[in-house]
């Protein structure tokens, strides 16, 4: 059935205006005032914005790691994405050593079909480069639609890559159009610290900070950056924390190098004091690159603000305090690095960003959504609102506060590392391809409706969004 969205407030990265949105087989097909379709159901959106459905660049769902699995899977993970007013996430696919890329592509499909509410596309790790590897990748981008590349710089003799392997993952991809994505810290320094604090009898949450320091989330950031300048290729920096890696992206920019780089929402609003919290608490706040001292968050903001940064991911990687996170009492090593956040993304964006006057509204929507459609091939047929594109909507109503807690959200895990804070505006109704998964704030999509996403490489979609470059609308993706 068609549906009319009446008297709601649009915003897209541009644009703001009152206007109707009909949409029709799951496409948006008018916009306009005073708009009427015969049969279609009216959706009131009166005194709400109808914003483009939010895109998540980076999920980590049902993923091992740190000897467990992440406690969302993609049915929990991608319901409590949808509460938040996300209507795509792209998850990262694992890979080992040895094992064709095509099979653990095929587990990761594995995992999300016939479990996802909303739409997905995966990233695919890059632990080796080898004649296998070379051969495959070709398909991967250009087949299988899987055209973002993640090597990690860190997590040493788990999923670190050498320099070696991050260079030719970023000739590669310059040759194919993929988009290369790094964790950036010294893994091999990291190592040597933590071995250092654990000999000193230093095993507290804490430490986990303090043998990551922002110097080499720094160093690692400007090491990748000069790789990419020298390959010629293109890089996307995930969950950036601090000031000296800003500072990397910010000089690569400028020389021309085409970098971007992400944070979360974690860097925005916590501290490395949170580790500090008593009874193993502080394990709760344990990511990989870690809570930085505060005046870290100023830099972001303004980095958000200024375009050096450009994209917001929640790096979702759920683990249950209890049964998880104690893994590594007595050993910060051991405690599984992650949190969850794929819910509060959205809103802490807005609330935190928009009422607060960091950012503007319109910087709102391409950060949360529009820059992420652009550079990961989504765009023009996710993350706007526009006549031809997917009817992804989320009605959101900025009038209200509330509290984020555990005892409300949606994400299948026991606590909320941003409990008891209040932030104003909330989505109330969630569309994907003009389907309802959230109506009235309840949960009414269909287990298994949302589609793998194959994405248009990146040369296709973005060339026209290079640091300095104009911009305009290119490419798009394909469901299958
Ligand atoms: N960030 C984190 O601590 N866990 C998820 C894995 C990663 O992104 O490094
Ligand atoms: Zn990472
Ligand atoms: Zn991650």
């Amino acid at each position: 059935m068609s549906k009319l969205i009446k008297n709601g407030t649009v915003v897209t990265a541009v644009d703001q205006y009152q206007a109707d949105v009909l949409i029709e087989n799951g496409i948006i097909t008018q916009i306009g005032l005073n708009l009427s379709k015969e049969g279609a159901e009216i959706v009131d959106a009166s005194g709400h914005y109808v914003f483009p459905g939010g895109i998540d660049p980076h999920t980590h769902l049902e993923m091992p790691f740190g000897g467990t699995v992440t406690a969302d899977d993609f049915e929990t993970g991608t319901t409590a994405a949808a509460f938040g007013g996300t209507t795509t996430i792209i998850d990262f696919c694992l890979t080992n050593k040895g094992r064709p890329l095509s099979q653990s592509v095929q587990t990761w499909h594995q995992k999300a079909a016939g479990k996802a509410v909303i739409d997905y596309g995966f990233h695919l790790m890059i632990a080796e480069i080898n004649d296998e590897v070379l051969a495959e990748l070709p398909k991967m981008i250009h087949e299988e639609g899987i055209t973002s590349l993640k090597v990690f710089m860190a997590y040493k003799n788990v999923f670190q890559a050498d320099d070696g392997t991050l260079y030719r993952t970023l000739v590669e991809a310059k040759r194919h159009g993929a988009l290369v994505m790094v964790h950036a810290e010294n893994g091999d320094v990291i190592e040597y610290l933590i071995k250092e604090a654990l000999e000193a009898g230093n095993t507290d949450p804490i430490y986990h900070a303090l043998t990551r320091p922002s110097l080499i989330e720094g160093e690692a950031t400007g090491r990748a950056a000069k790789l990419t300048a020298l390959a010629g290729s293109q890089l996307y920096v995930v969950h950036v924390t601090c000031e000296e890696a800003v500072q990397q992206i910010a000089e690569a920019r400028n020389q021309g190098v085409d970098i971007w780089g992400e944070t979360c929402p974690q860097y925005l609003m916590l501290d490395q004091t949170y580790l500090e919290k008593p009874n193993f608490e502080g394990a709760k706040y344990v990511w990989s690159p870690p809570l930085r001292p505060q005046y870290h968050q100023e830099t972001l903001w303004t980095a958000l603000k200024n375009g050096q940064l450009q994209t917001l991911g929640s790096d979702h990687c759920s683990f249950n305090f209890n049964g998880q996170k104690d893994l590594g009492l007595g050993d910060f090593s051991k405690i599984p690095n992650g949190g969850p956040c794929i819910e509060d993304r959205f809103s802490i964006l807005y609330s935190e960003g928009v009422v607060k006057g960091r950012i503007t509204l319109n910087q709102f929507v391409d950060i949360v959504s529009t820059r992420i459609a652009k550079l990961f091939g989504l765009f023009p047929k996710k993350g706007t609102i526009a006549v031809g594109c997917d009817a992804d909507i989320v009605i959101f109503n900025p009038n209200v506060t509330r509290t984020i807690s555990a005892e409300t959200h949606h994400m299948n895990v026991d606590y909320n590392p941003f409990e008891g804070i209040v932030i104003s505006g909330e989505p109330v109704t969630v569309l994907s391809r003009g389907e309802y998964v959230i109506r009235n704030k309840q949960f009414v999509g269909t287990v298994g409706a949302g589609q793998f996403v194959k994405r248009d490489t990146y040369h296709a979609a973005s060339r026209e969004v290079k640091p300095g470059k104009e911009e305009s609308v290119k490419g798009g993706a394909t469901h299958v």
